[in-house]
């Protein structure tokens, strides 16, 4: 089918809206004069499809064609032809995120596009911290909803999932508290504009942060189904996390950061410079259970791409029970221990804090960096930033795991301790009991979870396969262009 002379097609599940025009409509600019004298009498029937068109760097805008033809049947199965697409959104706007812009970025790139798209959304703009994770527990009519829209940054999206997932687990009667317990996965789909501070979910699923490719992936009905972990302390529920769980560096920035927030984004580079130039390590035992069974290792050059690895779920997933004595164990100091269950890619580190992380393989990639010095420190934290591999360091270990546990040293009862409980006593103690004058590191860091600091140190973390969906389908590969149906052949 022929536009202005060319030949034309679109992806049919790049389909953003078809719009049929009309002959005789007062909006008609000459348009069908146009046509009439291109494609001759007998095009009775010209309609306008909007499509996704790709730019650089992943990004995806909005472009139209509009295609004739004489046969009015051939022109209502294009109307029709959108796959299923969301119609009824839910959508929770952090106007606090980032820098504030996530009511803006809303209203003035995203609601105009659901609108072209007919889509219609109830919009909350959160009053306060969890307001959408108890809005979602409790209060939501979620059978009305095709999927719930997060504006916001990793912290926002933190409280989307805590809500769904405990909804989803007690109306189908699954215990959220029980860490042996196979959870229920959620049925309705997520996705994210972004308006943070790091956006990292948004950055590994979609490949870009960018608003308007965000609303378009909700738009055309994309799924990318993407793994969590539970965090327990002591068979006590502490929190889920999809994306980073990181003990000593991580978790101080994020901690030090908190204080800043007045700073915006910049908290981060803020408190990471002073965070390395601290240079604390912490003592402890690090447990994990290697994952069975897998088609891959953290040390891949393969990188997880929409389509391949991303949706692969690996043996061991969701799986039979590893036995006990399968569980190997690490002693000794830290200077950080993070696990990423997906890249962390995101604009700080454009590759991620595990390149080869797939987002739905039923793994977490589990980083020990032990101490070091502050400049091999510096050297693993840039190899971050170039393409030079940031495990491939006599100090770094990396292992693709199903579960893990962290005691940190010293006794129990430190460990059970809440840490709010333990940094009351330290404000009357000296950092280090063993060396009073001496300014080393203090016992304890705290963990970051996807962007929240955890108010316990020793922890247990599993892995659940494929338990939320994201309106994402993984970074593409640029390269690969999907198979165009031309609209004459459907
Ligand atoms: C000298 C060059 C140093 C380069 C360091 C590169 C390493 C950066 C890794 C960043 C990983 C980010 C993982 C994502 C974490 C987010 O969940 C969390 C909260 O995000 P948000 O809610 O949007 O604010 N962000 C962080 O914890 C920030 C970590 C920044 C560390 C410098
Ligand atoms: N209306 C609100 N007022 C204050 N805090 C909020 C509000 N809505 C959400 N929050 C909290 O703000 C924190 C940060 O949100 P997020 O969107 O991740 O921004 P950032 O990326 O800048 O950290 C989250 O912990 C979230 O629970
Ligand atoms: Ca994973």
């Amino acid at each position: 089918m022929c536009v202005a002379g060319l030949c034309r097609s679109v992806v049919v599940s790049e389909i953003i809206s078809v719009r049929e025009e009309e002959e005789n409509s007062s909006k008609d600019n000459g348009s069908w004069r146009k046509i009439r004298e291109m494609q001759g009498r007998d095009c009775r029937q010209a309609f306008t499809v909007s499509y996704v068109e790709r730019g650089r760097n992943h990004r995806w805008r909005c472009a139209e064609v509009t295609f004739v033809c004489s046969d009015a049947a051939l022109c209502q199965r294009w109307v029709l032809s959108i796959r299923e697409q969301p119609k009824q959104l839910l959508v929770y706007i952090n106007p606090y995120g980032g820098k504030k812009q996530g009511k803006r970025i809303y209203e003035q790139k995203v609601a105009p596009l659901f609108t072209q798209a007919g889509i219609t959304t109830q919009v909350i703009v959160t009053e306060y911290a969890n307001h959408a994770r108890d809005h979602l527990r409790a209060d939501a009519e979620l059978k009305q909803f095709d999927g719930v829209v997060c504006v916001g940054g990793d912290g926002m999206f933190s409280e989307i999932i805590h809500g769904l997932i405990w909804r989803t687990q007690v109306d189908s009667g699954v215990n959220p508290n029980s860490p042996e317990e196979a959870l229920q996965p959620c049925s309705l789909r997520i996705g994210i504009i972004p308006a943070g501070s790091t956006d990292c979910i948004c950055f590994a699923t979609v490949g870009t942060n960018d608003p308007v490719t965000s609303a378009l992936h909700i738009i055309v009905g994309d799924s990318q189904p993407m793994d969590a972990c539970s965090v327990h302390h002591n068979d006590t529920f502490l929190r889920y996390s999809v994306s980073l769980l990181g003990y000593g560096f991580f978790g101080d920035v994020l901690s030090d950061s908190e204080r800043k927030r007045w700073m915006g984004p910049a908290r981060y580079d803020f408190s990471g410079l002073k965070m390395f130039l601290t240079h604390h390590y912490y003592e402890g035992t690090v447990s994990y259970l290697p994952a069975k069974g897998i088609m891959g290792t953290p040390r891949d050059e393969a990188r997880c791409r929409s389509g391949q690895h991303s949706n692969m779920k690996y043996a061991n997933e969701c799986g039979s029970k590893l036995g006990e004595d399968e569980w190997r164990t690490v002693r000794g100091k830290f200077l950080a221990i993070n696990a990423a269950s997906m890249s962390c890619a995101c604009p700080r580190t454009p590759k991620g804090l595990s390149p080869a992380a797939h987002l739905a393989d039923g793994t977490t990639d589990l980083i020990l960096v032990r101490k070091c010095s502050r400049f091999d420190f510096l050297r693993h934290l840039i190899r971050h930033t170039s393409k030079d591999d940031q495990f491939d360091l006599a100090f770094v270990e990396v292992h693709r795991v199903s579960r893990f546990r962290f005691m940190p040293r010293h006794c129990q009862s430190d460990s059970d301790l809440n840490l709010q409980e333990f940094h009351k006593r330290q404000i009357f103690g000296p950092l280090c009991r063993d060396h009073p004058a001496c300014g080393c590191s203090p016992h304890y860091s705290s963990w970051n979870c996807d962007g929240e600091v955890l108010n316990h140190t020793a922890i247990d973390v599993r892995v659940h396969c494929q338990l939320i969906k994201l309106f994402a389908r993984g970074i593409e590969e640029m390269t690969v262009f999907e198979e165009v149906t031309n609209p004459c052949a459907i």
